[in-house]
């Protein structure tokens, strides 16, 4: 491997040599050791926690200790909300003899809430029968379980996106609707109306396009009533419903006493209502959350249910942790120097709990691929210095901004544990399309690159396939794409199309990969994902534009389409190899995951790729518009008012990255490359105010 020149630095570009480093102060070290003396009656616990590296301070074991009523757990980054959230279950259940099926503990992802049981699990004097008696689940897992045991649940659940998109399409064809709003702002629009406790009925309908819309979405619902789907929302609201049962909420509040929400900024009107109603008698809601942490506004999370906590529950104790015990007072600097500059928020002063450590190192590469070869080598370096691989997670803001980082990792083969997104970049959904026209391009016998093309013709992919192999069987041909042609189901114009494509492909194969992208993009895909497009911005339609993007960069570096396919396939041959290896060898991997899956999550060491101005802040954030999608979710139609959207789109990408910053423990990476998709781009606005304070 080529010895990568750059260097890394203790400030980003832009920021003058002489500026001071950020460092957050360091806090006074008293904890349960000498706060609660063997003479105190719950002194064991304490003991037993100690015993297990937890020594809480003076405001964690308040909250630990913690009875009865409303107690509002407000924490920066970092300072043990889980922790102490853990360790009061364990309280309650040890020290003061809770009935284990009295308490439930409500998170957001599957992965916390699994965590949190082994973590109650570990904890002192609670076995593993009595973590499983408590119920520690999502809101929609919790939803759910009331649903089938209380209520009446028959449907599927319909959740996947691109699925919901496809049956809004068709659905737009068979009413013969007009609308031309794309599935995901309609969507949105349909998210944000129930809620609010609404139906699509209630959508405004006083021009023709809302009157087309809200007739789309009433069609929608209705389909998935017909075939019995229900939907994330659906299950909300469902329990919703289900807890309008008076008897029913009165025995569900009997039997949940204690009841805790971890992550509590990211709950929406939903969530909160069922909580809400669970503690409305006994009040014993204990909620933990950071208000500089709402990264989910998208799908409803309001920072008001935190900010207001107090108001509604009058009375509550309000418990501020405000040292944070997982990163060095250097990163953690710079996570509050930066979040400082946001307006929406409770100001808090964090201190670090670890002693000194060193501080967060500045790259400036001059693409995504240098910034690949740099961190590559530095992964040696540490593989080298005994470094385990699961000690480091790589966070990015998008799915595209992996796929330098993913190439290099494959090619070097260095273990990764990639989440959500295909593994490979060329095999995303989004870009296997064009790669299959790639490769017919290189092997018209290419079989499993087909359906790729024949999607985009507007042909049912499986009955074109079945009707491809079954001519095939008759006559092989060498575009065995042709034998769509003879096929007299389609109609004149589809048969036209076939013929097109094969000149087309024949096309691809003359050009340079970039131009060839570029082509297909012009040519065939969806009119709004080409480079060119100017209708309104929705970020589905972004993702898509971004993703292609990408594509062409990564396209750059190769001297023909066929050289393109090979290295794609090799790549995909070798992801396959790696996972079959992890599965046998089990080794560890570096955490490969966008930033929103990091969240409440810890590592040694982190890397974040892309801190540069239009990926972090996303450039949809940027814009003198909130794209549609965002807008119809926030129940806004038409222009933006005063450019509030806008403010608080980028206060949320403030802390996005704050989120990132504050995963480290020990070491922390931050790269600014210094093109994006053929544009120069400056470091991260939010990196370089970190270092102007505020
Ligand atoms: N009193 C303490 N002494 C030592 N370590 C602690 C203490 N409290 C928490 N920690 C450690 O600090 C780290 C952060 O704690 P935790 O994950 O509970 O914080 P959090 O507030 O939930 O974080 P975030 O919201 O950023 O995800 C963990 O490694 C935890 O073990």
């Amino acid at each position: 491997m080529k010895d990568t020149m750059m260097k890394d630095s203790l400030r980003p570009q832009g920021v003058t040599l002489h500026t001071t480093l950020p460092a957050a102060a360091v806090a006074p070290s008293d904890t349960s050791v000498t706060l609660v003396p063997d003479s105190m009656e719950d002194s064991f616990f304490f003991r037993a926690l100690e015993k297990q590296g937890i020594l809480l301070n003076a405001p964690q074991i308040e909250a630990v200790r913690h009875g009865e009523g409303p107690l509002l757990t407000l924490a920066g980054a970092g300072c043990g909300k889980t922790t102490v959230l853990t360790a009061r279950t364990g309280y309650l259940l040890s020290v003061r003899q809770v009935d284990p099926k009295q308490i439930l503990l409500v998170t957001f992802t599957t992965k916390a809430a699994g965590e949190m049981k082994s973590r109650i699990a570990a904890l002192p004097g609670v076995n593993a029968r009595t973590a499983k008696a408590i119920e520690a689940r999502t809101f929609h897992s919790f939803g759910l379980l009331l649903l089938r045991r209380y209520g009446q649940l028959t449907e599927d659940i319909f959740g996947d996106t691109r699925a919901q998109h496809g049956v809004i399409q068709r659905l737009r064809r068979e009413i013969n609707s007009t609308s031309t709003t794309p599935p995901e702002t309609l969507l949105a629009m349909l998210s944000a109306i129930k809620l609010e406790g609404k139906t699509a009925e209630d959508l405004p309908k006083d021009t023709p396009e809302e009157r087309d819309r809200c007739a789309l979405l009433c069609r929608y619902e209705e389909w998935k009533r017909n075939y019995n789907r229900i939907d994330f929302d659906d299950i909300l609201l469902r329990t919703e419903q289900l807890l309008e049962n008076e008897g029913l909420l009165a025995t569900l509040q009997q039997r949940f006493q204690y009841i805790m929400v971890d992550e509590f900024q990211d709950t929406n009107r939903l969530q909160y209502g069922m909580v809400d109603k669970l503690a409305q008698q006994h009040r014993n809601l204990m909620v933990v959350g950071d208000d500089d942490q709402t990264i989910y506004s998208f799908n409803g999370a309001r920072q008001e249910y935190i900010l207001d906590f107090p108001k509604r529950y009058p009375g509550t104790r309000i418990i501020a942790l405000d040292i944070n015990y997982r990163s060095h007072p250097q990163i953690l600097g710079l996570g509050v120097k930066l979040i400082a500059h946001n307006e929406a928020r409770h100001a808090k002063t964090l201190q670090a709990g670890a002693s000194e450590g060193q501080s967060p190192r500045y790259l400036r590469p001059a693409h995504a691929d240098e910034e690949a070869d740099w961190i590559v080598q530095r992964l040696r370096q540490q593989q080298d210095d005994g470094y385990a691989l699961g000690d480091i997670a790589i966070l990015h803001r998008t799915v595209s901004g992996t796929r330098a980082i993913a190439e290099r990792l494959l090619m070097e083969d260095i273990p990764f544990i990639q989440y959500g997104e295909a593994p490979v970049f060329y095999d995303h959904s989004l870009i296997r399309p064009v790669m299959d026209h790639l490769r017919l391009a290189v092997n018209p016998r290419r079989m499993e690159a087909l359906p790729g093309v024949i999607g985009p013709l507007y042909i049912s992919r499986d009955v074109g396939m079945d009707y491809i192999m079954s001519q095939e069987q008759k006559q092989a041909k060498k575009y065995p794409l042709i034998h769509l042609y003879h096929w007299e189901r389609l109609q004149t114009f589809q048969r036209q199309q076939v013929k097109e494509r094969i000149v087309f492909l024949k096309k691809l194969r003359e050009l340079k990969p970039l131009y060839a992208i570029r082509e297909i993009r012009r040519v065939f895909y969806d009119k709004f994902a080409s480079a060119d497009f100017s209708g309104p911005a929705t970020r589905h339609k972004d993702t898509i534009r971004e993703t292609l993007d990408e594509l062409e960069s990564a396209a750059g570096k190769f001297a023909t389409v066929e050289e393109m396919v090979t290295f794609a396939d090799e790549l995909t041959i070798k992801r396959e190899q790696m996972i079959e290896l992890m599965k046998q060898a089990d080794p560890q991997g570096i955490h490969l995951m966008t930033v929103h899956r990091a969240k409440g999550l810890e590592f040694p060491c982190v890397y974040l790729l892309g801190a540069s101005e239009g990926i972090l802040p996303h450039k949809a954030a940027l814009q003198d518009e909130a794209p549609e999608d965002v807008k119809a979710g926030q129940g806004v139609s038409g222009p933006d008012p005063d450019g509030k959207l806008m403010q608080a789109a980028l206060e949320e990408e403030r802390r996005i990255a704050y989120v990132a910053v504050t995963r480290a423990k020990h070491e922390l990476y931050v790269s600014s490359p210094a093109m994006h998709h053929g544009k120069t781009v400056p470091p991260s606005r939010f990196l370089v105010e970190a270092f102007r304070g505020k």
